[in-house]
């Protein structure tokens, strides 16, 4: 599959790197808080934006031809700096850092102005956006991966904005579909529930090699 890359890169180096990754996405991450909760005047966001676009312009001088994948290094590691929900260079990603434990795995995180769907409380995509992940990356530390096939998410009551817990575990494994069960709670309360199906794809059955098969890391 396109998109998986093999790299080999110094351990020292990549730390190095991963360090630039969270905090270039740490600054932007606090831009869109700032911008979605400010209220400055015209000449203020005049100024700002003359100052982001000479930032953006920094950044396009040496750009990815695309996305940014998946890489595996020499020594064992893996990143997905991109991903939407983990990415520690994606600044659009809350972004959630997951443990895995032999039962379940978990994440807390917190989710401020820039998740929010109703007023003062978090978007549900964005918390089925997490589930997915969550879910996801579970199957996959348990050594049965998959894309999502189905996810259903029942949202008992509001999560308000602020520190979220979410946890999954495996249920069961049914041939090649996985399926993990996972919750949100907000102050020890579940807000919401999720069942979700992995499906290992027919281009990796047979041949998925153990490195993609357990190949959690970071995000
Ligand atoms: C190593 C691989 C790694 C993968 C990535 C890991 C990422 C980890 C992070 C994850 C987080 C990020 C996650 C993301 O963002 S993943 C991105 C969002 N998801 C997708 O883009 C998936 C798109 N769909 C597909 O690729 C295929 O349709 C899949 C792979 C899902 C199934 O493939 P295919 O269609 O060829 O399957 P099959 O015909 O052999 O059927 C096999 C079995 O599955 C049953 N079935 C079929 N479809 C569904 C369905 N939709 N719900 C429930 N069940 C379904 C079917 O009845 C049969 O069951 P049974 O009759 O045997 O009982």
């Amino acid at each position: 599959m396109s998109g998986y890359i093999q790299e080999d890169i110094d351990p020292e180096e990549l730390a190095h790197r991963s360090e630039l990754a969270s905090s270039i996405a740490g600054s932007v991450r606090e831009l869109i808080d700032a911008t979605v909760r400010t209220e400055v005047g015209e000449a203020d966001i005049a100024e700002a934006r003359r100052l982001i676009e000479a930032a953006t312009e920094i950044l396009r001088k040496d750009q990815l031809p695309g996305a940014y994948g998946i890489r595996f290094n020499t020594d064992g590691t893996k990143r997905s700096w991109g991903n939407a929900v983990l990415g520690r260079r994606n600044p659009i990603a809350p972004p959630i850092e997951l443990h895995h434990g032999a039962e379940f795995s978990w994440t807390e995180v917190d989710l401020g102005a820039a998740y929010e769907g109703p007023a003062g409380l978090v978007h549900g995509g964005v918390l089925a956006l997490i589930l997915d992940q969550l879910l996801g990356s579970t199957a996959e530390f348990q050594g049965v991966p998959g894309m999502t096939g189905t996810l259903n998410v029942r949202y008992r009551s509001a999560t308000p904005l602020g520190r979220i817990r979410g946890e999954a575990r495996v249920d069961r494994v049914e041939g090649v579909k996985t399926i993990v069960t996972g919750t949100i709670t907000r102050d020890g309360k579940v807000t919401a529930e999720a069942e979700g199906i992995f499906i290992l794809p027919k281009w990796a059955r047979g041949e998925v090699s153990d490195v993609l098969r357990k190949s959690v890391g970071e995000g």
